[in-house]
């Protein structure tokens, strides 16, 4: 018999049946996890001056990409979307392993597919090392690692009372693309060119995670959703935080948007690949020193805040400094989840 269908959450689900065995393990016998499930990357402690970190993603078909999508695109995705994780942990690439399942050996398929994965390894210094193939329903899983050196990578657990939010980029461009491209708004063709790379090829926050080494208290890279994914950070460092809403950074393109798209698809649209983190406000100008070098833009969007109850709460503020109502801050939160 089928046992009863009980509402369960991708990040639920992680926890009960793979996070808590895992800890359980890990409490009863010595081994060298420095860091176990819940953050960007695990961390391995695998010398005395450096830590391994390690982080697996995977493409779905239908999921993760449209049928038919451009294989160059794909390759390049794959392989950024994990440089992502280890940029959050202020991680150097070191490598790579694919995984891949594909419906049928198709030669030129799988050479658009190489180019855009090597475009992407030789542009991050991060080379194939290994990996499996098998027949089967097309799924791109890679797993890549990087070395921190001990003590300085940069977890969610981190943040402190008092720490400004920052936010590298702009995001939201990356669903108003999915949005077009879904017809659920019309935008102009030059829009859609102007933009559609941040869905289809997003640039790994490499060198700004190894600028953050030392100097950001947490961080983690946005790809269910701003303010989801900063929901997870708070509850790592068991904190609340204020972000006000007008601050959220966006393209020219998403700008030109009606307001409830451009706040949503910026709060929650997710596929955006850059860094969130905390700092203290002291490190101020040095963050902004970090963005001028690396020509990126970093936006203080709010605050780290002491914990009010047993769990981490987001407000979510409006220009005037008051919090907006709690349906739509419900909606804002409303990030990416595969079992939702
Ligand atoms: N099947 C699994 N087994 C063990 N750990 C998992 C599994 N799926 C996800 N995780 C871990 O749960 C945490 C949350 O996953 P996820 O949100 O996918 O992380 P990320 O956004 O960094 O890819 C991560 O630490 C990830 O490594
Ligand atoms: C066809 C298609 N539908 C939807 C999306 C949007 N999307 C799919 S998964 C996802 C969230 C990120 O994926 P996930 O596997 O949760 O990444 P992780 O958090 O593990 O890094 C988003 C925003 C997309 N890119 N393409
Ligand atoms: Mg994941």
């Amino acid at each position: 018999m089928k046992s009863p269908v009980t509402p369960l959450g991708e990040f639920a689900l992680i926890g009960r049946f793979f996070k808590e065995a895992s800890e359980a393990m890990l409490a009863a016998q010595p081994h060298s996890v420095a860091l176990g499930i819940g953050d960007d990357c695990a961390l391995l402690r695998v010398s005395p001056i450096d830590e391994l970190a390690i982080t697996s993603d995977m493409l779905v078909e239908g999921r993760h990409f449209f049928v038919d999508a451009n294989p160059e695109w794909l390759g390049y995705k794959a392989l950024a979307v994990n440089l992502s994780d280890l940029a959050a942990m202020g991680a150097k690439p070191l490598g790579f392993t694919l995984a891949l399942a594909l419906p049928e050996a198709d030669a030129n398929w799988l050479q658009s597919f190489s180019k855009g994965l090597f475009a992407a390894a030789q542009a991050f210094e991060c080379p194939l090392v290994g990996g499996d193939t098998t027949a089967g329903p097309l799924n791109i899983c890679i797993t890549a690692f990087g070395n921190v050196p001990k003590g300085l990578a940069i977890k969610r657990s981190g943040a402190q009372v008092e720490d400004d939010i920052w936010v590298s980029g702009t995001v939201g461009d990356a669903r108003l693309t999915l949005a077009a491209l879904r017809h659920e708004l019309d935008l102009n063709p030059q829009d859609l060119e102007a933009i559609q790379h941040r869905m289809h090829q997003p640039s790994p926050r490499i060198a700004l995670g190894l600028a953050l080494r030392g100097v950001a208290h947490a961080a983690l890279d946005i790809s269910d959703g701003l303010l989801g994914d900063l929901k997870h950070l708070l509850e790592g460092s068991q904190k609340d935080a204020e972000v006000y809403l007008d601050r959220l950074p966006k393209s020219p393109t998403l700008l030109k948007q009606a307001i409830h798209f451009q706040n949503q698809f910026a709060a929650s649209g997710g596929d955006d690949y850059e860094l969130c983190f905390t700092a203290p406000q002291r490190l101020r100008s040095k963050i902004e020193e970090i963005g001028r070098t690396l020509q990126l833009p970093l936006t203080q969007i709010g605050r780290i805040k002491p914990m009010q109850s047993e769990r981490a709460v987001l407000t979510v503020l409006s220009a005037d400094g008051m919090p907006i109502d709690e349906s739509q801050t419900a909606l804002l939160l409303q990030s990416f989840d595969h079992f939702a």
